[in-house]
């Protein structure tokens, strides 16, 4: 008998039957007690995006290759933010700092599994390292004041959680892990990596901004698996909503939201992590090339600066392949899984090194 299926999202959400079926599909797997669907819903490779699923056996597929992405927020004080200029300042994120580099002083070199390769680097996809100003919502009291500056990074564990996948499905495919403890020790070194490449990357950017890093006040991974209520949890693409706090990305072009989580087992324990796609990238890519210029997409409908010198991947990550995330939060808030306390709006954000520099 399948488990458990509960989508949270109002009638008025669109969500791809495709998303469904394969929450369906999650909960027909051996052992699965609960599949929660958060509102930002939607098709990944094999496994829902956007879910969380309780289950007595761990799949180490219903986590993905990604171990360990997740999204974090740093204050940053910065006198004069003009971000035309700031944009040409932000440092190339897609190359590991040199070993002289002072924003290692701020991490230290406690690297997990001395895994060097790619620490420190965005990544590519829908990565990105924004600064963005804080705006109130309702009568939510934000963990960083209104008007303030933030560095939000999403970033994962790049290359290391790629190998963990590859061992475990070069073996088993998408079956359970042989041996959970062994696949649980190498996953939460890569979640610990997942974290110290956003800490590095906010280190890195703050100092090439000329303001002093910081440590986040959200830094919550949304793709990992957990021990929880005497299963596995894994989050695909769901932050933790068991009373932390979280940003929920919107896009390049929109706002995010700071919200508290208050989800309970119905939910997964779990919130949203973003506005989650509605295009395809090639549905995208061919759509926004039929109605934008490259320099249309540099600039955001809300003024904001994008850094990306990859032409097809600004038109892949386009905030119109994006859903609302007004009615992601929306949703949440109306299922009584978080509350908001704070927007974000984009000042500048970096995908990929510009290699025509402003
Ligand atoms: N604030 C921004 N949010 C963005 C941007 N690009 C994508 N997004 C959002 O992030 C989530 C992350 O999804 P994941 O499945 O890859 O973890 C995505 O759903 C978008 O809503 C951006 O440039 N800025
Ligand atoms: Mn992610």
């Amino acid at each position: 008998m399948s488990a458990s299926v509960r989508v949270f999202a109002s009638a008025s959400s669109w969500i791809e039957s495709a998303a469904v079926d394969q929450c369906h599909q999650v909960a027909a797997l051996d052992g699965m007690r609960h599949v929660a669907g958060m509102p930002d819903l939607h098709p990944g490779k094999g496994a829902p995006i956007g879910a969380a699923m309780h289950s007595e056996v761990l799949y180490p597929v219903l986590v993905g290759s990604d171990i360990g992405c997740g999204i974090a927020v740093f204050p940053i004080s910065l006198k004069r933010p003009v971000p035309e200029k700031l944009a040409g300042r932000f440092p190339d994120l897609d190359h590991s700092p040199a070993p002289d580099d002072p924003a290692w002083d701020f991490v230290g070199r406690d690297v997990p599994l001395g895994h060097l390769a790619g620490l420190g680097t965005v990544g590519r996809g829908n990565h990105f390292v924004e600064l963005a100003r804080v705006e109130p919502v309702g009568a939510g009291s934000p963990p960083a004041g209104p008007g303030s500056l933030v560095l939000i990074v999403h970033s994962g564990s790049r290359g290391l959680g790629e190998s963990i996948l590859r061992e475990h499905t070069s073996q088993h495919g998408a079956g359970p892990a042989a041996s959970p403890a062994d696949y649980l020790k190498a996953h939460d070194e890569a979640v610990r990596w997942g974290s110290l490449n956003r800490r590095l990357m906010a280190a890195r950017v703050a100092r090439a901004l000329g303001a002093d890093p910081a440590d986040p006040i959200v830094d919550e991974c949304h793709n990992l698996v957990e021990w929880r209520d005497g299963g596995y949890l894994h989050r695909k693409g769901a932050a933790n909503g068991d009373g932390r706090d979280v940003l929920i990305a919107g896009t390049r072009g929109t706002r995010s939201y700071l919200v508290r989580g208050h989800a309970g087992p119905e939910a997964g324990w779990s919130v949203a992590h973003g506005a989650g796609r509605k295009m395809s990238r090639s549905d995208a890519l061919r759509r926004g090339r039929a109605k934008h210029t490259v320099e249309e997409l540099r600039r955001t409908p809300v003024g904001s600066f994008v850094v990306c010198g990859d032409r097809q991947l600004l038109f892949e990550e386009a905030p119109t392949a994006y859903k609302k995330i007004e009615q992601v939060v929306g949703d949440l808030t109306e299922f009584g899984l978080a509350t908001p306390l704070a927007a974000t709006v984009p000042l500048v954000t970096y995908k990929t090194a510009d290699r025509v520099r402003r």
